[in-house]
């Protein structure tokens, strides 16, 4: 659905992206993430025509953008929704008319426009909440009606670039329970921007990390999170914190990290094996990640066995590294 192939973009002396290689499937969400000045922003622009990259293809919904003159680059950005940190919605106009909005610049004939926008309104969840004007509206149902608006002309494709960093961590789950069922119900393929790992750990089905204009990772959250070596993985699973009460002083303590598909007693091996060694559990965590479990457990060990510890673990497929030594925090 969508692929980028060598992408490179200069501006001047600056690099933005070099050698980006990526692709996203039809009816997926894809979530880009990086450090601020890593290139996200050029890469978008990139998908939606308004940045013409200095090398490389850029394909969206079987159309090559990057040769796309700028007549058919317009008519391809209709192709491709767009959703914003900040809404931008016309404060004079009620929700029902600024999802019309996009309708009304094709020139849809006005009672398709009414049938489409009471759709629409139904599929974010704001029915009966056509006639309100922006100011009575909450953050998030602004976002919805953002959502809508972006939706109206069916686009295949829906680019949201840091849709959630604005709101509240309530608002933020239903607004990312919306995007997981438009994507789910309506076929639409979404790339999300964002600094949040909490976002690609909810809703995305595959992630790049772009890391100084380059793709540092990429792959599917269930690729990422099995890659012992993976930056990205420890980064979506944080560490579990530590009992600061003393008992585990004078201990050594490795974070390990493990991932288990169901029917693989992958987490009681961990723990055995962790019994083996005359180590214990001090804190953990376990959670589902796409069709994957994912364990990190802060493993207490007594010094004198750490490092065999760690290379046992290690060769058994887990990510190891030490986290407290001689009572000195290590930095994950
Ligand atoms: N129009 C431009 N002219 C010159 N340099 C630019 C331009 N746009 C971006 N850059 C540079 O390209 C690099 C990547 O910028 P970009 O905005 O894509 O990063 P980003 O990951 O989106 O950052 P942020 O998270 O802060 O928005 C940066 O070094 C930036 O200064």
């Amino acid at each position: 659905m969508i692929t980028l192939e060598s992408v490179g973009k200069t501006y001047g002396s600056v690099t933005a992206l070099h050698d980006v290689t990526l692709s996203v499937e039809r009816g997926t969400i894809h979530g880009i993430v990086g450090p601020s000045g890593a290139g996200k922003s050029t890469l978008v622009g990139c998908l939606t025509g308004l940045v013409t990259p200095t090398s490389g293809r850029v394909v969206v919904d079987d159309v090559e953008v990057s040769a796309a003159h700028a007549r058919s680059r317009r008519a391809l950005r209709r192709r491709i929704g767009m959703v914003f940190q900040h809404v931008n919605l016309f404060d004079q106009r009620t929700a029902a008319k600024n999802i019309a909005y996009p309708l009304q610049i094709m020139r849809t004939p006005k009672g398709d426009i009414a049938k489409r926008v009471a759709e629409l309104l139904e599929i974010v969840g704001l029915t009966g909440r056509g006639d309100s004007y922006p100011s009575q509206l909450s953050g998030g149902q602004k976002q919805r009606v953002g959502i809508a608006r972006a939706l109206a002309t069916r686009p295949p494709v829906l680019l949201a670039d840091e849709p959630t960093s604005a709101l509240d961590t309530e608002t933020t789950t239903s607004i990312l329970q919306l995007l997981r069922e438009v994507c789910d119900q309506l076929g639409v393929t979404i790339v999300i921007v964002t600094h949040e790992m909490s976002v690609v750990r909810e809703i995305c089905d595959s992630v790049t990390l772009l890391s100084a204009g380059e793709v540092a990772e990429t792959g599917t959250l269930e690729e990422i999170i099995s890659d012992k070596t993976s930056r990205l993985a420890r980064a979506l699973v944080p560490p579990p914190s530590i009992p600061d009460d003393g008992y585990l002083d004078g201990y050594t303590i490795l974070d390990v990290m493990f991932t288990s598909h169901p029917g693989e007693p992958t987490g009681a091996r961990v723990l055995s094996a962790v019994a083996n060694l005359g180590g214990d559990i001090a804190a953990g965590t376990f959670e589902t990640i796409g069709s994957a479990q994912v364990g990190r457990l802060a493993v207490s060990v007594p010094p004198d066995v750490a490092g065999e510890a760690r290379d046992a673990l290690w060769r058994e497929g887990h990510a190891v590294q030490i986290r407290r030594e001689n009572g000195v925090e290590v930095e994950l």
